[in-house]
């Protein structure tokens, strides 16, 4: 075996979740351009597409009577309803994606957290974006211009309670500087990657150390 030869790597399942504005889908961004061999899960959701957004790449927009046939169908890894809308983790893919070594990114709230952390534990990275101050969460909101009035109130009033669950997640950084925050999330990355429990190639390519004749 050429020594340059990669081993065997289970893949990972990278959940980022925040208060509503503190940067999730910005820091996911820089991560898949700068990562390859990282891909979004694609959630399914109820909620109104917005302007920008791409359907079958930043959502999967359906109804709420589709919704409810693929949650009958088992089709959700984990759903939860937030605003008011739906939005669930297609289930297909992610598992078989997990046993090639592939590493997926998870945008979800923390009831969507604590749920994959349920079902595929060990598999399961948390990391939680806190804001450097409130206003400061609220003027991100504002300044980003895809909501109204009421719906930022509907944002911050839920932010204070999505916050409360940061103690249910591995790994907390704050996002003040957006490239500050992006360095210290792809740290988190590149060290979760090489945990021994997740190279699991590991055990052979030992043996070819110290038990060369044996293989
Ligand atoms: N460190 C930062 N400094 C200044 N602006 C930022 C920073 N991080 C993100 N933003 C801006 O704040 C706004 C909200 O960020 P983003 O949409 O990434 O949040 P989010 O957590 O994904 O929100 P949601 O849960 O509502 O989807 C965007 O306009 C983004 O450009
Ligand atoms: N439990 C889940 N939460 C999800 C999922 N996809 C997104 N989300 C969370 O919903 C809110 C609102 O998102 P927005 O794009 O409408 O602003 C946000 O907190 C997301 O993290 C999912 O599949 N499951």
């Amino acid at each position: 075996m050429a020594h340059t030869e990669p081993h065997y790597r289970r893949g990972l399942l990278l959940i980022l979740s925040s208060p509503s504005g503190a940067g999730k889908t910005t820091i996911a961004r820089k991560l898949l351009e700068s990562h390859h061999n990282l891909q979004m899960s694609v959630s399914v959701t109820t909620r109104e597409m917005r302007p920008g957004e791409v359907d079958g790449k930043d959502y999967h927009f359906v109804d709420r009577a589709t919704f409810d046939q693929l949650e009958e169908q088992d089709a959700f890894l984990e759903y939860a309803e937030v605003f008011g809308n739906c939005y669930g983790t297609p289930r297909s893919d992610i598992m078989e994606g997990l046993e090639k070594g592939r590493d997926f990114l998870f945008d979800v709230d923390w009831q969507g957290a604590q749920q994959l952390y349920q079902r595929a534990g060990a598999d399961v990275v948390r990391i939680f974006l806190l804001p450097p101050a409130i206003d400061i969460l609220e003027n991100r909101l504002r300044s980003r211009g895809t909501d109204s009035e009421d719906v930022i109130t509907k944002r911050m009033d839920r932010a204070r309670a999505e916050i409360s669950h940061w103690d249910g997640y591995d790994y907390v950084v704050i996002n003040d500087d957006i490239e500050a925050c992006f360095e210290k999330v792809r740290t988190i990355l590149d060290a979760e990657r090489m945990r021994r429990s997740r190279q699991t190639g590991l055990v052979n390519f030992v043996r070819t150390l110290t038990a060369p004749d044996a293989v």
